[in-house]
């Protein structure tokens, strides 16, 4: 964990990790909080606890005669100081998570939506990590040659180290179309067709293990399992998948298995397969090779980490993770990312707490920060109309110090304030209403509204809410329970529970390593808007429509529906620096600076 950073949380009750012949640990969408949650103790380990704990488990494994193996589904970068406050961006990042023995890694969509980024991949993670990197569905464009090429391998073969198992391993991206021009991300419905496919699932396997950016959910996955279990009946398919940013579990038949690891390594997952995994043992006959699945969501505390190994504090940091924690201090020095444009006078919740109302970060937009900082001289005084994508604000600001690292966690996006002028109002005011429509304003995916909000927003479309969300015998009765550290802290004679996951997922409600005191989930729209120097009464003629760059497209196609013909030509700037910027310079403004 990093000095300054919370104290893990002791005294939680537990559920043991169970081995199975083959085990997996797996992170998702990291987005660069490598240096862990250093405002929230149920997170805060950091990467190099992580190889710490990497390292103890691959020595009880191969203790034991069995099989471990670590999988990363992308999005690692984007969304934290420590990969997105130095210039370049990632000047330590891709230093620390090589640190890390990752054997199947792949591609989010965060590593492509800038050219720059997809060149670093390219020219650092896939190097680092040559043998292991896996794009099944992703080509790569050379700058210079102009080549197009695969940007790492297609798939890859390889036996464990103890059982020699031979793994069959893929690694997709979904069928992602916000990338720059310097990569292909190919349909996943195309890729199964394509001849290195068609071989590849007939190579001699014991365990296909298919790795993507890819909620388990979403037809991708769907499509690749059914490609492989036509030509592949009786082999067990593992499938690790990410992008919503959720807890996840499925079991796609009674021989394949997929799991999702959450975000922001708040998660660590776990996966193992028992039974007979040899092919040569498999007949047709065995209804399911007495297979057996477990999966679970290791909350990234250290006190956990400890419990999972059998370790404490002294026994349990090895002398690489003590080294990787320590290359994490020194970067976050020398980034500056404590340092405190202001104080957040109270907790400003995305999902927690409901939009509107006093504690939606949403609503402290709308109602202070878009009326300061959507201003531009040459229209100040034109009534405008300001629309946010929910989807740009990424994590809650919670009271206390804001910082340089919070400001990239809450926004890492270079996206700016642009604006159409003089839109006739009586269109424009319809605007967000479509924007916030469930439906899709066009046909095809890649306009889904949904895209506009978060990613937890686009998996869960209901509100989650408890009546008392404090303590529940149900998740304290939770089978293989057991207190972590001393128990002390009790509660009329249970355990005080912390706030955090109560996963419930197709296999259950005991997938969770550490039973929590459950949140609320409040579902919120695509989009925000403010009214800024609108008539004290009556309606304006005309306003400016101002919006950030990324939802452009929305905004034209929903204008064009309402009847306006306006083009990407009618879209200017209207404001200076990113909306993080923005942001940033109105806390500095507005929030005390100290606290
Ligand atoms: O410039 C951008 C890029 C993305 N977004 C929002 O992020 C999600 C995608 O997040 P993942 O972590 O890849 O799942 C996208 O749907 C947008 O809501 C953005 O606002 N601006």
């Amino acid at each position: 964990a990093q000095p300054g950073g919370a104290e893990p949380v002791p005294a939680q009750p537990m559920r043991d990790l169970v081995w199975g012949k083959l085990n997996f640990l797996h992170t998702t969408d990291t987005h660069g909080w490598h240096g862990g949650h250093l405002q929230e103790p149920q997170y805060s380990a950091d990467w190099g606890d992580y190889v710490s704990f990497a390292e103890h488990m691959r020595k009880k494994a191969d203790k034991d005669g069995v099989d471990l193996l670590l999988v990363d589904t992308g999005d690692r970068v984007e969304g934290n100081g420590l990969y997105d406050g130095s210039h370049p961006k990632g000047k330590y990042y891709y230093d620390i998570y090589r640190e890390q023995d990752v054997d199947i890694i792949c591609t989010g969509n965060h590593e492509l939506y800038i050219a720059s980024t997809a060149d670093a991949e390219h020219q650092l993670t896939v190097p680092n990590f040559k043998e292991n990197y896996v794009a099944s569905n992703l080509d790569y464009i050379d700058p210079k040659s102009g080549e197009r090429m695969p940007l790492a391998q297609r798939y890859r073969k390889f036996q464990t180290k103890n059982q020699k198992l031979d793994i069959v391993a893929f690694g997709f991206l979904f069928d992602f179309t916000g990338n720059a021009n310097n990569t292909v991300v190919q349909p996943v419905r195309e890729t199964v067709r394509e001849q290195w496919f068609q071989d590849a699932i007939r190579e001699e396997a014991d365990v296909f293990v298919v790795i993507g950016h890819v909620g388990v959910r979403m037809p991708e996955f769907k499509t690749i399992f059914n490609a492989i279990r036509k030509q592949n009946p009786l082999t067990p398919i593992l499938f690790f998948g990410g992008h919503v940013h959720i807890r996840d579990a499925i079991s796609y038949d009674s021989r394949s298995f997929a799991v999702a690891s959450g975000r922001y390594f708040e998660t660590i997952g776990w996966m193992s397969v028992d039974g007979e995994l040899a092919r040569t043992a498999l007949s047709q006959d065995d209804a399911d090779a007495g297979f057996s699945f477990h999966r679970r969501y290791i909350d990234n505390n250290l006190l956990g980490l400890q419990h999972h190994t059998g370790l404490d504090a002294a026994t349990f940091p090895t002398e690489h993770g003590r080294n990787v924690s320590a290359f994490i201090t020194k970067a976050r020095e020398a980034l500056d990312l404590d340092y405190a444009f202001g104080c957040a006078p109270k907790t400003l919740w995305m999902s927690r707490s409901p939009y509107p109302g006093d504690n939606s970060i949403y609503s402290w937009l709308e109602k202070e920060v878009l009326p300061d900082v959507a201003t531009n001289p040459d229209r100040n005084d034109m009534p405008r109309l300001v629309i946010v994508n929910t989807g740009a604000i990424r994590f809650d600001i919670f009271k206390g110090a804001f910082t340089r690292d919070t400001t990239y966690i809450v926004s890492p996006f270079l996206s700016a304030m642009t604006h159409i002028p003089d839109v006739p109002y009586r269109m424009a005011r319809k605007v967000i209403e479509l924007l916030n429509t469930a439906g899709k304003i066009m046909e095809s995916a890649p306009m889904d509204n949904r895209f506009m909000a978060t990613p937890e927003q686009l998996a869960i479309h209901e509100s989650i809410l408890y009546e008392a969300p404090v303590l529940s015998d149900s998740f304290l009765d939770a089978a293989q329970q057991k207190p972590l550290g001393g128990g002390s802290v009790v509660d009329g004679g249970r355990p005080r529970l912390t706030e955090g996951y109560t996963t419930r997922d197709d296999i259950g409600l005991d997938g969770d390593d550490t039973v929590h005191a459950p949140v609320n989930f409040y579902v919120v729209p695509n989009c925000v808007q403010a009214e800024v120097e609108f008539p004290s009464d009556g309606e304006p003629e005309t306003v400016d429509l101002v919006f950030l760059d990324f939802i452009a497209p929305w905004v034209l196609m929903a204008l064009r529906l309402l009847g306006g013909e306006y083009s990407g030509e009618d879209v200017q700037l209207y404001v200076e620096g990113t909306f993080t910027d923005l942001m940033a310079g109105w806390i500095e403004k507005n929030w005390p600076r100290h606290c």
